[in-house]
């Protein structure tokens, strides 16, 4: 095993999640909506990997059933070596104290007749971890780690600002001293002023504690300020998985081209583009899934090839995979299709 294997927090296996819509009737199957299809990865200890993807690719449902906040309908997910889907009841409640997530909309996770040292506290009080006093000083603690004032425990959600709300989220998440920190969107609801200011203390806070990261977003920005590693997702399944370095350099899939088209860049003191792809057309619709790749019908280089056979996931550079037949791999160099090479 490589050294990275074996620092592994997060392994999330073949994870499938469908869920049923409507009932089965004469003649006709129930649908099932595809919202999680075959996902795998791995989150060493220490580090973050930022899921990517569009609205509806299934970022939220894997982050959700990674907690076991959704089904998991297929494969595995462990932390460590625990498994999480095998587990129910207290052992499943202990395995949650070394997990927490942080949601998109720092006001509608607080309650708004809760004082915010009450909620930070919550967690511990939930889990039965500290004595009362024990529990005093870990709130106090972590007000002070997330840039609160200790007088601000007081205070109800609605006297924060969106900004100092996130910070309560973060402190409340971190309570229980978990190890994996989901963050799903964590700063898109936030002042664009504010986004810097909680992304800096999310990475000191990752630095301080040696916490690992799962985090969800559709920022390339975001993403590319943050994470050691990055998997794009479309329509519930990988297209790309990499470290942050070979990605910016160079995505390959031609989705994932299309993601960073969007995103200006700077270069030479100028502000540039990527190479430009415009995505045009809606995903299809994850109840009936094409046979093929799922992107064949917007990829500008897809060829018959793609819409009838569901292309690997291959790793065509030092960790870094991708799931496109017109991908190809010349002397060592992994290189995207032609018409995606810069001009
Ligand atoms: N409980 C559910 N029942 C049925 N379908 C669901 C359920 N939850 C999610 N879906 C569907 O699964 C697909 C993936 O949704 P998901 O929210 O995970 O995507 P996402 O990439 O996180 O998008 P967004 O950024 O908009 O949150 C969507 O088609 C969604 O409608």
């Amino acid at each position: 095993m490589s050294a990275r294997e074996t620092d592994t927090l997060l392994t999330v296996n073949d994870l499938k999640v469908h869920f049923p819509r409507g009932k089965a009737g004469w003649g006709r199957k129930a649908e099932v909506v595809k919202a999680v299809d075959g996902v795998s990865f791995q989150v060493r200890r220490g580090t973050t990997l930022a899921v990517v993807g569009e609205s509806g690719s299934g970022k939220t449902t894997t982050a959700l059933s990674v907690m076991r906040l959704a089904p998991i309908t297929g494969g595995h997910v462990r932390l460590g070596d625990t498994d999480l889907g095998a587990l129910e009841g207290e052992a499943l409640r202990r395995a949650r104290s070394r997990m927490q997530i942080i949601f998109q909309d720092p006001f509608s996770s607080l309650n708004p007749r809760e004082r915010a040292g009450a909620a930070v506290r919550a967690p511990l009080e939930l889990m039965k971890i500290g004595t009362p006093a024990e529990r005093e000083a870990r709130v106090a603690e972590l007000f002070e780690a997330v840039g609160l004032r200790p007088e601000q425990q007081q205070l109800f959600p609605h006297q924060f600002s969106g900004g100092q709300r996130q910070r309560i989220n973060i402190a409340r998440a971190l309570a229980t001293n978990p190890e994996l920190v989901v963050c799903d969107e964590p700063v898109s609801a936030l002042d664009i002023a504010i986004r810097a200011q909680i992304l800096n203390l999310l990475a000191r806070l990752q630095r301080e504690r040696g916490l690992t990261y799962l985090f969800i977003s559709h920022d390339m920005a975001v993403v590319e300020h943050l994470c050691d590693d990055v998997a794009v997702m479309y329509l519930g399944q990988i297209v790309e998985r990499a470290p942050r370095r070979s990605f910016f350099a160079r995505p390959l899939h031609p989705y994932s081209v299309a993601l960073m088209s969007a995103v200006p860049t700077v270069a030479g003191g100028r502000r540039r583009a990527a190479n430009r792809i415009k995505l045009t057309g809606d995903p299809p619709s994850p109840i009936d899934p094409p046979p093929g790749c799922r992107f064949a019908g917007r990829c500008p280089v897809a060829e018959p090839a793609c819409k009838a056979e569901l292309p690997p996931l291959r790793e065509v550079a030092p960790d870094h995979w991708v799931r496109c037949r017109r991908v190809d791999v010349f002397e060592g160099q992994p290189r995207p299709p032609l018409r995606l090479q810069p001009a």
